[in-house]
């Protein structure tokens, strides 16, 4: 397979603090490959030095060139941060970022493509936070790249414009566009990409794809349960499985469907009111959460688990 993009022992420090600790990956045409991981992990300094956006000691390949020498046209980099000039409408400056490029796309198809049809015309400063991130994304797919990077792309567009937004990139990569994508949305990692790679503490804890990364660290089906409960309630529970409190929800681990009913007893039989039971296969979510130790809210918001009681028994 081709490889777009090579990454060698790539390492980063921001005086005392080691942002990117020897990060090794690759990405071959058309592969779709997420990197997640808590705040401060390093995503954004990875996605810079994959970039040539910030100085890093290691390899990095583009097509074969270094970032710094790679034609910026086959390139669509979105930033984290990105604060355009605020008295532009979205078309105009969609426009400007399609003056920098000798081809590219038609700035409306674009326009269109992002959702922003009937809110080209409004100045940027105007638009809602999810319409700026969709000018932002728009800017980023003007010259029609062959490599796109995008840090955090849907961070603040609703859950409509979100799948939206990931419909449009599972089709860029079926053309054979090639992205690399930063989120704190499990589900979109889980969704869109090929192979998921899990940054923690400037190091890639994990790279696989999720349905190899769930399988090896996902664990047990889980039935939750929501109700009121507190720290002591997982060791009320009779039940011979894991039961632990999660973010103020009973987990029990391991139950079949058809045990459902059997936990149901015990709770009853406990004295443990409930308000409803959740069951579910593992998910990138829990891989996240096995493998950095903190859980991530169906929100997207990373949040350190609240107590975990019960074990084995
Ligand atoms: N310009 C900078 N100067 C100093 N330290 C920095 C700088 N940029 C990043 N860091 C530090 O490097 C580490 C990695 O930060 P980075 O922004 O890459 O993390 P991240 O995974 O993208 O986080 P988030 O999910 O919050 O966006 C953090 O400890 C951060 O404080």
């Amino acid at each position: 397979m081709d490889e777009v993009l090579v990454a060698e022992d790539v390492r980063r420090r921001y005086g005392d603090t080691v942002a990117l600790d020897g990060v090794s990956l690759s990405a071959a045409a058309g592969e779709v490959l997420a990197l997640v991981g808590p705040n401060g992990a390093g995503k954004t300094t990875l996605v810079r030095a994959l970039t040539g956006t910030t100085d890093a000691e290691g390899r990095v390949e583009l097509f074969g060139e270094s970032p710094r020498d790679v034609d910026r046209s086959r390139i669509g980099l979105l930033p984290q941060s990105f604060d355009p000039h605020e008295r532009l409408s979205a078309r105009e400056l969609v426009a400007y970022y399609a003056g920098l490029y000798d081809e590219t796309r038609d700035v409306d198809a674009v326009l269109s493509d992002v959702g922003l049809t009937d809110s080209a015309q409004t100045y940027y400063e105007n638009l809602s936070g999810g319409q700026q991130r969709r000018t932002c994304v728009a800017t980023a797919l003007i010259n029609d790249p062959d490599l796109l990077v995008l840090d955090e792309p849907t961070t603040g567009i609703d859950p409509a414009g979100r799948q939206a937004l990931w419909d449009l990139l599972s089709g860029l990569s079926d053309r054979g566009v090639t992205i690399v994508v930063t989120t704190h949305y499990m589900e979109e990692a889980q969704q869109l990409a090929d192979r998921v790679g899990l940054l923690a503490d400037g190091r890639l804890a994990a790279l696989d794809s999720p349905t190899r990364l769930v399988a090896e660290h996902g664990g047990d089906s889980q039935l939750i349960v929501d109700g009121d409960f507190d720290e002591t309630t997982p060791d009320r529970i009779d039940y011979p499985a894991r039961t632990v409190l999660r973010n103020g929800r009973l987990v029990v681990y391991g139950v079949r469907p058809e045990s459902i009913g059997q936990v149901v007893a015990e709770l009853d039989a406990a004295g443990v009111g409930y308000d409803s039971l959740t069951w579910k296969e593992p998910d990138l979510e829990d891989v996240y959460l096995e493998l950095t130790g903190t859980g991530v809210g169906r929100g997207g918001d990373p949040r350190s688990e609240e107590a975990t009681a019960g074990g084995v028994r």
